[in-house]
């Protein structure tokens, strides 16, 4: 792991997980993971960006920092070159805390100073200048955020918020300092003599230009925008774009917990052409009203795509957290969500819609506890989440895929292997096994030093595959064919040995990038894994000549479909062969991948 994130909502870290999935510039995408809470195991040797999703926006101070410092410890034993502690883009906080004392601690911990503290996220109109936080055109103690139930923002002066958090006097660096570029910005927090230093932004050239200022730096803090700039300080390419995944469809119910003003403004609105269930919150309290009741409800209505809520005014929740604490309600009304969601998806329903980053939280730990996968954005700040797999869906989807493969032609007789990482090793595909008839219970399994510790012998081009690992971080699962055309290509005498497929579609190019053809070495020689190994990880696919390709992919499905594609160029390439082919040009190869994320570099 590369880039390790303290998130302090559900929302807050799937915001950041996306920017850091999505790459933007000159950063590419990350392969990144969300976790619901501190781990209790390590992470994929594959995760390039962790995100711990806290729920410490709105707890005591104390408990906040101690949550804090048990995600940092989880995220340094994975190796974390960076942290960043990731809070709103609106600030939530209020004077006894917590973004002030989290940062604090964080900074005593990793001995950091001069750590940047920049909300900015332009694209949904935050941005910072002299030190104040907007929203749009609107100082934020005048964007509606003075008034939230939680964390109302009455001050859109940072240095001045978070000195009454306690962090003593905090640094700025001015937006004149910022445009000068990122050795300026990087000398004005460096000669600061405060820990934190506000920092302004106004667009995501300032957060790129600030990213790069930030290599190296231990301890970074902000919205989900201060991570734009951070992929670019790493010498790594994407993993790749993820393969995607079909939408449920079916039944669908919306949920609703967040008191924003927002939120009740979208309630009104769904009103108009839906039924809309108020949920009894004093009922709740009181024990009188059950989740199940409520999925009763719902569930008479569940065509119609009903809403329920429970979002109360300022007036109402300040009378509920005056009568049982606040605490006792948010825990009371998390567990009650969680069990609705349960009710609801126990009953048929598979789409659900969750306003509210806490209430979000409590729906998904309820639904789906454990990593969370990050994939495509849906919209600004929003990705597509679906649960990481665990070893059982993984031996399946192997044993599904293969057999798909085998029965497409792509391996015959017992030719190619295939691994995919898991937290505590590999699976990988037995010696000597057809991919056409593999058993789920005898996939072998080797642990993280590569010894082999279950199920059959594994293949003996294992070194194939460990090189590729180690060499390309964000690697998931790693595929080797012998595939008929891009066998042929491999017999062939290349015209450029680093660049033996020609970029004839934007897929291959998005998919496979540049694939080197290496020298030939006999079946089962462990020189074949320094051949790839020279490659410093630069390349997602490779030819070993005459023999067959290998390719890597983020995950199982990417691998599997990067081998496809490389297989189908290279039946076009044998195709087109002695006619007068139209390649796509440099300047088009470069465009994809600025514009998709280039799998070389
Ligand atoms: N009627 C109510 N009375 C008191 N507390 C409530 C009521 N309805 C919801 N809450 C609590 O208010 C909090 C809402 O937080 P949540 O993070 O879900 O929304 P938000 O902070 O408005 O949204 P976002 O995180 O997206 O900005 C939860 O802790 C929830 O339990
Ligand atoms: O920064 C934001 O606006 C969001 O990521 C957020 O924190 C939602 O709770």
């Amino acid at each position: 792991m590369l880039i390790g994130v303290i998130a302090d909502d559900f929302t807050g870290a799937s915001d950041i997980a996306n920017t850091l999935a999505r790459g933007h510039g000159a950063s590419p995408g990350l392969h990144v993971v969300q976790y619901l809470g501190v781990p209790d195991r390590p992470a994929e040797p594959s995760v390039q960006a962790g995100v711990v999703a806290l729920k410490s926006r709105s707890i005591p101070a104390d408990r906040a920092v101690a949550q804090s410092l048990a995600a940092l410890d989880w995220l340094l034993a994975q190796g974390c070159r960076q942290v960043v502690f990731k809070y709103c883009s609106t600030f939530d906080s209020t004077p006894q805390g917590n973004i002030g004392p989290v940062a604090m601690a964080l900074a005593d911990r990793l001995g950091a100073r001069g750590v940047v503290v920049c909300p900015a996220f332009p694209t949904m109109g935050r941005t910072i200048y002299q030190g104040h936080l907007f929203v749009g055109d609107r100082l934020l103690s005048e964007s509606g955020m003075q008034d939230h139930p939680l964390t109302p923002m009455t001050d859109p002066d940072l240095r001045r918020w978070l000195g009454r958090q306690g962090t003593g006097p905090v640094g700025l660096v001015p937006l004149c300092v910022v445009r000068q570029g990122a050795a300026a910005i990087r000398a004005a927090l460096e000669a600061s003599d405060a820990t934190l230093v506000v920092t302004d932004a106004t667009s995501d050239e300032d957060l790129m230009a600030i990213g790069a200022a930030l290599a190296g730096a231990r301890l970074v803090t902000g919205g989900s925008g201060i991570a734009l700039g951070l992929a670019q300080n790493l010498d790594v390419a994407g993993p790749g774009v993820a393969a995607p995944r079909r939408t449920a469809p079916g039944p669908g119910v919306v949920l609703a917990g967040s008191c924003s003003g927002m939120t009740r403004r979208q309630i009104e609105h769904h009103r108009a052409a839906h039924p809309v269930i108020e949920i009894d919150v004093p009922a709740v309290m009181a024990g009188t009203l059950t989740p199940e009741a409520v999925a009763r409800q719902l569930l008479a209505l569940v065509a119609q795509a009903p809403l329920a809520f429970s979002s109360g005014s300022p007036e109402q929740v300040a009378r509920m957290q005056a009568e049982y604490g606040r605490e006792a309600v948010a825990a009371r009304l998390d567990g009650f969500f969680g069990d609705l969601a349960r009710a609801l998806v126990a009953a048929g329903v598979t789409r659900l819609v969750v306003a509210g980053g806490e209430t979000s939280g409590a729906v998904v730990s309820a639904l789906a506890p454990g990593a969370l996968e990050v994939g495509a954005e849906i919209d600004p700040g929003v990705p597509v989440l679906r649960p990481a797999m665990t070893e059982d869906d993984l031996r399946a989807e192997l044993v599904r895929l293969a057999a798909s493969l085998f029965q497409r032609g792509f391996s015959v007789g017992t030719a190619g292997n295939i691994s995919v990482a898991l937290p505590d090793g590999w699976l990988m595909t037995p010696t000597n096994s057809s991919l056409g008839h593999l058993d789920a219970g005898r996939i072998s399994k080797l642990d993280r030093d590569w010894s082999h510790v279950g199920g059959d012998r594994p293949s003996k081009e294992v070194f194939l595959h460990r090189a590729f690992y180690e060499t390309r971080p964000g690697t998931g699962a790693v595929v080797h064919l012998h595939s008929t055309h891009a066998t042929a290509l491999s017999c062939l005498v290349a015209q450029d040995p680093e660049d033996c497929v020609p970029p004839l579609t934007p897929y291959v190019v998005m998919r496979v990038g540049r694939v080197p053809l290496l020298d030939y070495v006999p079946p089962g020689d462990p020189a074949m894994g320094d051949l790839i190994r020279a490659r410093g990880g630069r390349n997602a696919a490779v030819l070993l000549a005459n023999h067959g390709p290998v390719v890597a992919g983020r995950d199982l499905l990417s691998a599997v479909h990067a081998a496809e594609e490389l297989e189908e160029t290279a039946r076009l390439a044998i195709l087109l062969r002695g006619l007068p082919v139209r390649l796509l040009s440099p300047d088009q190869v470069a465009e994809l991948e600025r514009r998709f994320g280039g799998v070389s570099r």
